[in-house]
């Protein structure tokens, strides 16, 4: 009910008060994380730990960690991330922003030569940040280099006013009514603002003192490291939004009551449909998968950050890919779910109170931040098309490409399910999945081949991405998993992740011959059984998120039950119910009724 103005005021209290807990508790980097997590209103502090300090940490030199990090760790400094324009986004190299090197003063000159180079998007840039870093084409000694980034100043520190030569300010109202409102999303021209050398983030490259430009040792494309930082974090975010959406849709489902009313007694659950059933299980199955999916993700990016530590760059290509694409279909399928759960709580899904639609509006934009999903899905494609290459020439593949290698069987093998209980078996699963990516890629590189295209392999990439989730959900399961009967609900859940992928892609598994029509609709009916047995546990198994009601903000989701008292309260809260006769009813309303009774005496 606030207005963007309050909103936003709203969002600067909440993160001064958990900024001032947060010293006063002495909280972990981690525990500071989780308070921001529960807070659960996008706003500048996002963009500062989740952007600013890791572009910092992964492409400064450690004397300008050292100098902005410890300003940046104090909140001394808020920064952001100004990397998109007005006219470029997904083209990180056709960004417009200029850095000139001027060796009279030893300084770059920042600037925005047209209107389609203003920074536009960064969070906390239109009215919080002081601080960014900036991304522009260096150019030194009268040649382009490319796209580098700076440490700028953008506010001062005594009263917050635009530095000279910045014009700065919010972009506007965004889609829902809250939702990424709370965000100052901000545009900026700079107009040949001067910055010292040494803001230059110079673990990449360097700029000398004579304006001469040397590389460093490390790969060019650590420029983008921070973003897969956070591409890998938002994998994570999407399987707790699409799980809280789950969370409110299942009990939901157990409460409310349509038809099948027999001999005056209750109607059934709506969660007893089986055709609800097959629309929200999924769901649930993907909650599962996102997380186990996500924590793996975070594994591999440890891993890979432990390696560029000692140099070792092999594996930041898979990085890329993994991020990229698990990014990519985890946002995808979010989005979709949480609207589609919208519409198995029926009209009251559609409701505020029902916490649906805001959660909608806030993770609707992930799909498009941090890399347009299908953008991102041709960066997996081209590196499968690589992998295909090199397996062509006997390379063996590793990772998550390690499957490929084993091209030969995988090629012309034959799916072994033969019965409905054939399905539950994990190897035959994981079969499937691995011929069908396989022969996707394949197929895709002979495409290219014939006529070379930047746009093929699409599907390609998120069959190969699928597998990824299904591959981790089975090794999930070869771990000890605690609790009487948990490891159980999670084999089925396992089930139904893979089958309705095979049952929503058929097209794809009957075209590539990894499965015959009757297989196909095997694993249908063996999909229609899982769900009958996830049944009785749906609830306890959206519990098993532990949220708390104030978490999931939802009239529909509540712990107890007590739904339509619920919304009854709510309903009152809303300020067209602060007056019983409505504002507008004297100058609108009564003077068109009376005229009307009066025509109608006539
Ligand atoms: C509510 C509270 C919650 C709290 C928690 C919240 C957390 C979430 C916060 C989220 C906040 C979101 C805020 C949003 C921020 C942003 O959106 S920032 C801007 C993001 N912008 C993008 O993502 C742009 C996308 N575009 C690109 O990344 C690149 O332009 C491109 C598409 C990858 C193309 O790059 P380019 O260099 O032009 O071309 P290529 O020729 O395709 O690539 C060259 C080689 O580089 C390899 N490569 C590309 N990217 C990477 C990478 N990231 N890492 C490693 N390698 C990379 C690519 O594979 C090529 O390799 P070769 O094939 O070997 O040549
Ligand atoms: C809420 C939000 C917060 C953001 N925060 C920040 C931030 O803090 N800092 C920052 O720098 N940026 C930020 N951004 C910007 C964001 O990173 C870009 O919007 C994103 O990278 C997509 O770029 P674009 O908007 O240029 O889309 P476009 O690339 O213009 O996409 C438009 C359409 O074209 C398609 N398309 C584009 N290229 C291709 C291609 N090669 N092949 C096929 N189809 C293609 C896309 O799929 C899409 O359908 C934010 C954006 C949002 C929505």
């Amino acid at each position: 009910m606030l207005s963007r103005k309050e909103l936003f005021k709203d969002t600067l209290k909440k993160a001064a008060h958990a900024w001032k807990r947060t010293v006063e508790l002495h909280l972990t980097e981690e525990e500071a994380n989780l308070l921001r997590l529960y807070i659960d209103q996008p706003g500048y502090v996002d963009l500062h730990w989740v952007m600013f300090v890791p572009a910092i940490k992964g492409q400064g030199t450690e004397e300008q960690q050292k100098k902005w990090l410890t300003m940046a760790y104090k909140f001394q400094i808020i920064g952001t991330y100004a990397q998109t324009e007005l006219g470029h986004g997904s083209n990180v190299q056709g960004l417009e922003t200029t850095a000139t090197f001027d060796p009279s003063t030893d300084e770059f000159i920042m600037h925005s030569p047209t209107l389609t180079s203003s920074k536009w998007w960064p969070g906390g840039l239109g009215k919080t940040s002081t601080h960014a870093v900036v991304y522009a084409r260096l150019i030194t000694e009268g040649k382009d280099y490319g796209i580098h980034g700076f440490i700028m100043q953008l506010r001062s520190l005594d009263d917050h006013s635009p530095l000279p030569g910045i014009t700065i300010g919010d972009i506007g109202g965004k889609f829902g009514s809250g939702a990424y409102n709370s965000m100052d999303n901000g545009v900026m021209r700079l107009d040949h603002v001067r910055i010292p050398r040494d803001q230059m983030l110079m673990r990449l490259a360097q700029v000398t003192r004579e304006g001469k430009y040397v590389h460093s040792d490390v790969p060019k494309q650590l420029l983008y490291g921070t973003m897969v930082y956070v591409r890998q974090t938002i994998v994570a975010d999407a399987s707790r939004a699409l799980s809280r959406a789950v969370c409110i849709a299942v009990r939901y489902g157990a409460i409310r009551k349509q038809f099948g009313s027999k001999a005056g007694g209750p109607e059934t659950q709506v969660l007893n449909y089986k055709t609800q059933q097959s629309r929200l299980f999924p769901f649930l199955a993907s909650a599962y998968a996102f997380r186990f999916v996500g924590q793996w993700l975070k594994w591999l990016y440890t891993d890979v950050t432990q390696k560029l530590e000692s140099k070792d760059f092999s594996t930041l290509p898979e990085a890329h890919a993994c991020t990229a694409g698990l990014k990519s279909v985890t946002t995808s399928a979010t989005a979709d779910a949480i609207e589609e759960c919208q519409k198995l709580c029926g009209g009251h899904g559609y409701l505020n109170s029902s916490g649906l639609p805001e959660l909608f509006a806030v993770n609707l934009p992930a799909c498009t931040y941090e890399g347009d999903n299908v953008v991102l899905l041709l960066q997996v494609a081209r590196f499968l098309m690589k992998t295909v290459s090199q397996v062509a020439s006997g390379k063996q593949p590793v990772g998550t490409t390690a499957y490929m290698g084993n091209i030969q069987h995988l090629m012309q093998c034959k799916s072994v399910v033969n019965t409905v209980e054939d399905w539950l078996n994990p190897a035959a699963i994981k079969e499937v999945f691995e011929a069908r990516a396989l022969r996707m890629a394949v197929n895709c590189a002979q495409n290219i081949s014939k006529a070379p295209s930047q746009e093929e392999g699409f599907e390609a990439a998120v069959a190969h991405v699928q597998l990824i989730i299904v591959t981790k959900f089975i090794e999930k399961l070869q771990e000890d998993i605690l609790g009487h009967g948990v490891k159980e609900q999670l084999q089925k859940l396992c089930g139904i992740y893979a089958l309705h992928l095979i049952h929503k892609h058929l097209g794809d598994f009957l075209s590539t011959g990894c499965v015959t029509a009757r297989q196909g609709s095997l694993a249908n009916e063996r999909l229609g059984k899982l769900y009958a047995q996830v049944r009785p546990n749906a609830v306890a198994l959206v519990d098993a998120f532990d949220y708390t009601d104030h978490y999931l903000g939802s009239a529909l989701g509540r712990y107890d039950g007590d739904v339509y008292s619920a919304l009854y309260k709510e309903a009152w809260k809303d300020p067209l119910n602060e007056t019983v006769v409505p504002d507008g009813y004297q100058e609108h309303l009564r003077p068109l009724l009376k005229q009307q009774l009066k025509l109608s005496r006539l």
